[in-house]
C-alpha cells in the first residue's frame, strides 16, 4: 500500500473513532498548498540539468507549517502531486511510474506529528529529486539556493518553517537561511537544524534519535523494561539511526545488527558503535568493519532482537516481510516504516509498534526549541535541550497511553486519535469548518 493511502487510512480510522464530522474530516485531509518548482542549474563540467523541488504544506490551524526536506532519488514518488506524471524532463528529473496517490503523505504526518508532540505547529514537507551523493558540494549549494529562489515568498518565520531529512543536513539549512535572507532579510528562526554559528541549537543534529531512546524507555518502563541488556536491530544508519545506536549502546543496549545503503553487519554480543562510526566516517561504508561480520542487508528486518528500528526508508515492513520479524518491539524511528497490513499481522504476532508520528517527534521538537531561541535571541545550553525534550517525549507518551486507554486502541490509533483531535479541535476554533 503507498505512503498517502497507509496515512489516510490511519487518519480515516482516528476520525471515526472520534466521531468527526465528514465535512472536517475531509477539510484535514486536503492540503493547504502543494508547490512545484523546476531547479534548473549548471553542473561543474557547465551542462544544465534540472531537478523537481517540492513543498507540500498540509495544515497550519495549530501554527505555522514545519517539516523537512528531503533530498531523494524517491522523493518524486513520495511527493508529486498528481497530473505531473506525464511531464518527464530529463533523467534527473523524475520518474513516470509514479503513483500520484503518494502526494503530501509525509506533509500529513507532519501535522499530525507537531499535534502528537503538543507543539505550535501544523505540517509541511518538502523534497528534490536527485541523488546527494552524485552531486559535488558546489552543485547541491546551487541547486538548494535554485530551490529556495522559487519558494522563498511561500516559506517563512511564522508560515512554514523547512529543517533537515534525508539526505539534508545542517549545512543544507545553512544556505537555505542565506538565500531566503537576501530577500527578506537576515532570518535564522526561517529554518532549524542549522549550524550552532547560525542560530542552530544545541543538540538538533542528535535529537531525533536522542527523542526517539526516550519514547523508547517510556515504551520499555511500561513493559517492566529498560534499554540494558535488550538487543536492538537498527536499519539506517544516518542521522537518525547512527544517534539512535550510539545513545542505546551508551545505555547499556546491546546493538546486535545495523544496515545502511552500502550494506549490514551483525554482532550477537553487541557491536562497539563508536569503532563503527570511526569505520564508517574513515571508509564511507559499513562493510570490511573488524569488530562485527558481515550479513545481507535485507535480513535485517527479521534479524533476532528484542527491539526493531527502522530508521531509513518508509514502507519497507510490509505484508510480504512482516511475518519474519522476530523483535518483541518495533520503534518507528523512520517516517511510514510499516504499512497498514504489516500493522495488522505484526499486531496478531503481539510485537508493540511505537508509531513513528510519536516515535520520531524529538526531531520536530528540538526544532520548536530552536526557533523559539531564534525569536527570543537567547541561546540555551544542551543539557536544557535535552532536558526538555525528555519531558516533551515523555508528557506525549502519556497522552497517547491515555487516548488507548480512552479509546481502547492500539499505540498507533492512540497517537492518531491525540493529533487527530488537537488539530480538529483548532480548526472548529479558527471557524474553518465551513
Ligand atoms: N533527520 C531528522 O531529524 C528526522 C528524520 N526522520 C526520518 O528518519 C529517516 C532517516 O532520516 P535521516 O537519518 O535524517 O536520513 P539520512 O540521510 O541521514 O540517513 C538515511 C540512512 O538510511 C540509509 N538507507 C537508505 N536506503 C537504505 C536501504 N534501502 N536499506 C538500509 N539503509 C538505507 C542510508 O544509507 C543512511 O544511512 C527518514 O525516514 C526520515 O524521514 C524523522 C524525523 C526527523
Ligand atoms: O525538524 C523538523 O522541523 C522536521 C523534522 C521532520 O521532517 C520529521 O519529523 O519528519
Amino acid at each position: 500500500m503507498n505512503a498517502l493511502a497507509a496515512t489516510n487510512r490511519n487518519f480515516r480510522q482516528a476520525a471515526r473513532i472520534l466521531g468527526l464530522d465528514s465535512k472536517l474530516e475531509k477539510s484535514l485531509l486536503i492540503p493547504f498548498r502543494e508547490i512545484k518548482v523546476e531547479c534548473t542549474i549548471p553542473k561543474d563540467d557547465g551542462t544544465l540539468v534540472s531537478y523537481i523541488g517540492f513543498r507540500v504544506q498540509h495544515d497550519n490551524s495549530r501554527g505555522p507549517m514545519k517539516g523537512g526536506i528531503r533530498y531523494h532519488p524517491e522523493v518524486v514518488d513520495l511527493l508529486l502531486p498528481s497530473g505531473f506524471a506525464g511531464a518527464k524532463m530529463n533523467t534527473h528529473s523524475y520518474s513516470e511510474d509514479v503513483d500520484p496517490d503518494e502526494v503530501n503523505a509525509l506533509a500529513q504526518l507532519m501535522t499530525w506529528k507537531t499535534a502528537v508532540a503538543d507543539i505550535p505547529y501544523g505540517g509541511a514537507k518538502g523534497g528534490i529529486g536527485c541523488t546527494p551523493k552524485e552531486l559535488s558540494i558546489s552543485e547541491l549549494e546551487r541547486l538548494t539556493r535554485v530551490f529556495t529562489q522559487k519558494i522563498h515568498d511561500l516559506i517563512g518565520v511564522n508560515t512554514d518553517v523547512p529543517a533537515p531529512d534525508m539526505g539534508t543536513n545542517a549545512q543544507t539549512m545553512a544556505w537555505i537561511l542565506d538565500e531566503y535572507s537576501k530577500f527578506h532579510g537576515y532570518s535564522p528562526a526561517v529554518v532549524t537544524g542549522k549550524p550552532t554559528d547560525l542560530g542552530g541549537s544545541l543538540g538538533r543534529e542528535a535529537a531525533t534519535g536522542r527523542g526517539v531512546v526516550y519514547a523508547t524507555e517510556a515504551l520499555l518502563a511500561e513493559h517492566g523494561k529498560s534499554i540494558k541488556g535488550l538487543t536492538f536491530a537498527i536499519q539506517g544508519f544516518g542521522n537518525v539511526g547512527s544517534w539512535a545506536a550510539r545513545l542505546f549502546h551508551e545505555k547499556g543496549g546491546k546493538v546486535v545488527a545495523v544496515s545502511d545503503i552500502t550494506g549490514a553487519v551483525r554482532n550477537p554480543n553487541g557491536i562497539d558503535i563508536q569503532a563503527l562510526l570511526q569505520h564508517k566516517d574513515k571508509t564511507g561504508k559499513l562493510a570490511d568493519f573488524d569488530g562485527a561480520d558481515a550479513m545481507d542487508s535485507n535480513d535485517l528486518l527479521s534479524h533476532e532482537c528484542d527491539v526493531l528500528v527502522p530508521c531509513a526508508l518508509g514502507g519497507v515492513l510490509n505484508r510480504e516481510n512482516a511475518g519474519d520479524v522476530r523483535a518483541k518491539f518495533i520503534i518507528e524511528a523512520a517516517n511510514h516504516p510499516t504499512d497498514p497490513d504489516a500493522d495488522e499481522i505484526l499486531s496478531k504476532m503481539g510485537v508493540v509498534i511505537l508509531p513513528d508520528i510519536y516515535a520520531n517527534a524529538g526531531g520536530v521538537t528540538v526544532s520548536y526549541f530552536e526557533w523559539v531561541q531564534n525569536i527570543q535571541g537567547f541561546m540555551w545550553d544542551e543539557d536544557k535541550v535535552n532536558n526538555e525534550l525528555k519531558r516533551y517525549m515523555t508528557k506525549a507518551f502519556h497522552n497517547i497511553k491515555g487516548m488507548c486507554q480512552l479509546q481502547d486502541c492500539n499505540l498507533r490509533m492512540g497517537a492518531f486519535t491525540l493529533g487527530v483531535n488537537r488539530v480538529a479541535r483548532a480548526t472548529l476554533l479558527r471557524g474553518w469548518e465551513a
